[in-house]
C-alpha cells in the first residue's frame, strides 16, 4: 500500500489547473481565485497627503515659538494650487494634498492661532505627519496571482482602481453517495436504513475551498443503476463517490467505475481512517472513491479532495496546513497505517479522543484537529512535539 504523501501527490497529478476564467466585479469576488495579476497604473496615495489635521509648513522652519502667516486652506478632495514660501503656512485637513514647498504638517493641537497667524507651542510633536506619494503602493504595483481573494485584497484592488477581476471558474464537484441503506435527512428510513450524512460535510468543504458541489441522488447497490448514476458524474469537473469502495460483495464502485473507463492511480493507502480510497480518472474527469464511513469520507475529503479543488482553481499552496503541538498525554505505538486521530487542539496542546472509530461523527464534530501519527511510530510521551492538522 502506498503512503499518504505519495497518495496526495498522485491525487494532485490527476488535476490540471483550469483555463476556464470568469470576469467578476469586486463585490462578487470574495474567496474567488484571481488568476491574472492586475496592475495599479496609479500610486496610492497619488500625491503627498496630510496624515493629520493642522498646518502645512516647511520642515526646516519648525521650531517652538516659530510664527507663520496662514495663506489658504486644503481639504480632502480640495487641494491648494500655490507654492508655500518661507514663513507661510497652509491650513490643512487629513487626506488633503500637501502643497508644493511644504513637507511637514504641524497638528492643530500644537498651534496657537491668532487671526491670520499661527505660533508653534512648547509641546510641539515631531511630525512630519505627511504620507509620501506611493507610500501604500507605487504606480506600477501588481497584486500577485494566483491568490484566493480575501476581504483586504478586495479593498486593495479597489484602491488600485480595479473594478473587476479575472478569476478561475468554480469547479463543479459531483458528490454521489452510494448504498441501499441510505436515505436523505427528513425522509423516513426503513428498519435497516440510516441517514446519508457525510455528503453534507463534503459539500461544505468543497464550497469553502472555492468549488461548487452538486449532490446527486443517492445511488443504490445495483450495478446498472450505479453505472447510470456514475455516468452523470462525467459532466462534472471532479467526480466523487462515497461508499462502496471496500472489498464487500456490495462494494461495487471500483468495478462499475471500470465499466465507465476508470483508470486507477491507486487503490488503498496506508492510512487510518480512509484505507479503501480509490483515486483515478473517470474518462477525463479526476475521480475519488471515498470510503463510506463518515469520518473516513470527511478525513479523506480534507486530505485529498480539498487540495484537488484548490489545484483545479490554479492555487499552488494546496495541502492542508500542519502545525506542531505538544502531546497532552502519552500515546501508544502506531500500526502499519498513518493514523489521523481526532483530537482537540488547545493553544499548542493536543489531546486525542479515546474513541477513534471511523463511524463516530459526534467525536469528529467535537474535534478541531487531526493528530498525525506516522505509521510504525513508537509510543510518545506527554510533552513531545507532534504534527497536527487543524480542522
Ligand atoms: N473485510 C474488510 N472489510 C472492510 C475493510 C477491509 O479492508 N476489509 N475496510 C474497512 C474500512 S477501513 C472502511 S473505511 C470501510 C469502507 O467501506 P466502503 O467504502 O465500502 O463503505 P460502505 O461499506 O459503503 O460503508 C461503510 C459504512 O459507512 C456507512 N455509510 C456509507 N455511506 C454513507 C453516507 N453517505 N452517509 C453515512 N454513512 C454512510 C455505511 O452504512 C457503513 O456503515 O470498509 C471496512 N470494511
Ligand atoms: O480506513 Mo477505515 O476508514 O478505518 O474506517
Amino acid at each position: 500500500m502506498i503512503g499518504v504523501d505519495e497518495a496526495q501527490a498522485l491525487c494532485l497529478d490527476l488535476v490540471t489547473p483550469t483555463d476556464a476564467l470568469d470576469v467578476v466585479p469586486l463585490v462578487a469576488a470574495h474567496t474567488r481565485v484571481m488568476r491574472r495579476a492586475p496592475r495599479a497604473f496609479r500610486a496610492q496615495p497619488p500625491f503627498a497627503s496630510a496624515a493629520m489635521d493642522g498646518y502645512a509648513v516647511r520642515d526646516a522652519e519648525v521650531a517652538v515659538g516659530a510664527s507663520f502667516e496662514v495663506v489658504g486652506e486644503a481639504a480632502a478632495g480640495h487641494g491648494w494650487d500655490g507654492t508655500l514660501s518661507p514663513g507661510q503656512a497652509l491650513r490643512i485637513f487629513t487626506g488633503a494634498p500637501v502643497p508644493a514647498g511644504a513637507d511637514h504638517v504641524v497638528i492643530q493641537e500644537d498651534v496657537l492661532r491668532e487671526g491670520g497667524r499661527i505660533t508653534l507651542q512648547p509641546n510641539l510633536g515631531s511630525g512630519p505627519n505627511v504620507r509620501p506619494a506611493g507610500a501604500d503602493f507605487p504606480a506600477d504595483f501588481e497584486l500577485e496571482a494566483p491568490r484566493r481573494l480575501s476581504p483586504s485584497d478586495l479593498a486593495l484592488l479597489a484602491a488600485m482602481n480595479i473594478p473587476e477581476v479575472i478569476v478561475a471558474r468554480r469547479p463543479r464537484v459531483a458528490l454521489l453517495a452510494t448504498g441501499d441503506e441510505l436515505v436523505l435527512p427528513g425522509q423516513t428510513p426503513g428498519r435497516d436504513q440510516i441517514i446519508a450524512s457525510n455528503v453534507f460535510a463534503l459539500k461544505a468543504m468543497v464550497d469553502a475551498a472555492g468549488g461548487e458541489a452538486i449532490i446527486l441522488p443517492i445511488a443504490p447497490d445495483r450495478e446498472d443503476a450505479l453505472a447510470a448514476a456514475m455516468a452523470e458524474m462525467l459532466k462534472a469537473d471532479i467526480a466523487v463517490t462515497i461508499g462502496g469502495a471496500s472489498v464487500g460483495d456490495h462494494d461495487l464502485v471500483g468495478r462499475v467505475g471500470e465499466r465507465l473507463g476508470l483508470e486507477r492511480a491507486f487503490y488503498k493507502l496506508a492510512m487510518r481512517p480512509g484505507k479503501p480510497l480509490i483515486a483515478g480518472s473517470l474518462g477525463a474527469v479526476p475521480y475519488l472513491g471515498l470510503p463510506g464511513n463518515p469520518v473516513s469520507a470527511i478525513v479523506t475529503g480534507h486530505l485529498f479532495l480539498v487540495p484537488m479543488v484548490k489545484r483545479w482553481l490554479g492555487l499552488e499552496d494546496v495541502q492542508p496546513k500542519r502545525v506542531s503541538a505538544r502531546l497532552a498525554q502519552d500515546v501508544g505505538p502506531t500500526g502499519p497505517r498513518t493514523h489521523f486521530m481526532r483530537a482537540r487542539l488547545d493553544g499548542d496542546s493536543v489531546t486525542p479522543y479515546a474513541r477513534q472509530d471511523s463511524s463516530l461523527l459526534s467525536v469528529l464534530s467535537d474535534a478541531n484537529a487531526l493528530l498525525e501519527r506516522p505509521l510504525g511510530d513508537r509510543p510518545r510521551k506527554a510533552g513531545e512535539m507532534v504534527p497536527v492538522l487543524p480542522l
